[in-house]
């Protein structure tokens, strides 16, 4: 059961709860996100090997330490971390999605501890790192979400935030094409909800944190996604406590 919190839209739960089942099809109703997991793999693996003084050749960077992923899904980021040797535990608002994660975790023998819990509720702490991938747009008063992110993280740990920013550009390509097309399910995205670069850096501020790199996500037909220097239409903040 959801504890009562003042983070979790139970609708936004609802509405993900549905896409639980299809959360690993490469093909299903996540296959944005199937698509995006590689290029933001890769900045989290870079972010990782900087903060962290390993190597890239390094298989297990995180071994000994501990992760935590909240807003998971059904582990596309969980099921990575666990293998680079951390200890995760993945929070999500949707109890369908939470199962469908320990389902597909548990046959490869990677120990996960799933949560349907909401990040206010969650009492654990020190996290070497913290992360929360497309799941600030969702969340009711992203302040109080990103307050209970700050308080997870250990005072020498990493954080790495993604969210679509609000422009024209994320209205026209991630509410309206994207829905239209059926890339991404029909009332996943609300515009207003979005929030920019600049009113992330100034909430995460407020949690005491302090942002070290902003990095675009863009599209194109030709490539798909890739790292960029344009934040207009979807980014991923390294974070740290200031
Ligand atoms: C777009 S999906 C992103 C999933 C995953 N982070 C990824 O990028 O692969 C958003 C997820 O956030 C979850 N969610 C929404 N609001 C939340 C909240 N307040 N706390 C925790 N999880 C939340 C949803 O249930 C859904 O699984």
């Amino acid at each position: 059961m959801t504890k009562a919190s003042s983070t979790i839209n139970p609708a936004e739960a609802a509405h993900f709860g549905t896409l639980a089942a299809e959360w690993w099809d490469p093909k299903g109703s996540s296959a944005m996100l199937h698509r995006l997991n590689p290029v933001r793999l890769a900045y989290i693996r870079e972010a990782i090997d900087l903060h962290f003084d390993c190597d890239s050749s390094q298989l297990r960077p995180l071994a000994g330490k501990k992760a935590l992923d909240v807003g998971c899904g059904a582990g596309l980021l969980c099921e990575p971390l666990a293998r680079m040797g951390a200890k995760v535990t993945g929070l999500d608002a949707a109890p369908e999605n939470i199962a469908a994660a320990r389902a597909h975790a548990e046959p490869q023998g990677l120990d996960i501890d799933y949560r349907n819990e909401a990040i206010e509720n969650f009492g654990g702490r020190d996290h070497d790192l913290v992360t929360s991938l497309e799941v600030l747009e969702h969340v009711d008063d992203p302040q109080a979400f990103i307050d209970g992110l700050a308080k997870a993280l250990a005072d020498d740990g990493l954080m790495i935030i993604s969210t679509p920013n609000r422009t024209a550009m994320s209205k026209l390509l991630l509410v309206e094409l994207a829905e239209i097309t059926g890339q991404i399910p029909r009332g996943t995205h609300h515009h207003d909800q979005f929030i920019t670069p600049e009113e992330l850096e100034k909430m995460l501020g407020n949690a005491g944190l302090q942002v070290t790199d902003s990095t675009g996500l863009s599209y194109s037909p030709a490539k798909g996604f890739a790292l960029s220097d344009n934040l207009k239409l979807n980014y991923l903040m390294t974070v740290v406590k200031a």
